[in-house]
């Protein structure tokens, strides 16, 4: 994977969204991209290891969890399960936890923090939907591209 976010957005710039949210990067995978899935929750991350334990066939799971920094949406044996079920990233609009961990899985991973906390476990919120935060809506079949300058969405595919 060769692309950089700028170089895509001065080639697509049009066709590209840029999302102001200023994320931490927290997975190995610092440049990473795939075709967009989704889920909407608050402080409960079932929905999220349900969608991340099927296939991933490469694509991002964009989460938005509200911007609660109260609970960790992901930690380490998801992103474990998410990287054995071929997923290339996670975005959070959320909290992580399990960092140093996190650091060493072949996953893009970024967040807007962490916690210790753990998230509830009953299911609430919704997958396969658009989601929207950073200025950008992130529709599922989308396309996402993200690396240490930002995350950018097309809906066509502009880069292998
Ligand atoms: O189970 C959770 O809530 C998140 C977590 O710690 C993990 O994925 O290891």
């Amino acid at each position: 994977m060769t692309f950089t976010t700028a170089d895509l957005f001065d080639a697509h710039g049009d066709a590209l969204s840029s999302c102001v949210t200023q994320f931490r990067s927290y997975g190995s995978r610092t440049r990473f991209s795939g075709e967009i899935e989704t889920v909407r929750c608050l402080e409960d991350n079932a929905l999220v290891k349900q969608v991340l334990g099927t296939p991933g066939e490469g694509r991002v799971l964009v989460v938005d969890g509200g911007g609660s920094l109260r609970t960790a949406l992901l930690g380490d044996l998801i992103a474990a399960s998410a990287v054995r079920n071929g997923w290339s990233g996670v975005i959070i609009n959320g909290a992580v936890r399990d960092t140093v961990a996190l650091a060493g899985l072949e996953l893009g991973v970024k967040a807007l923090g962490s916690n210790p906390r753990r998230s509830a476990k009953e299911g609430r919120g919704e997958a396969g939907v658009p989601v929207t935060f950073g200025e950008v809506t992130f529709a599922p079949g989308d396309w996402l591209y993200s690396d240490e300058d930002g995350v950018v969405v097309s809906a066509q595919r502009v880069q292998d």
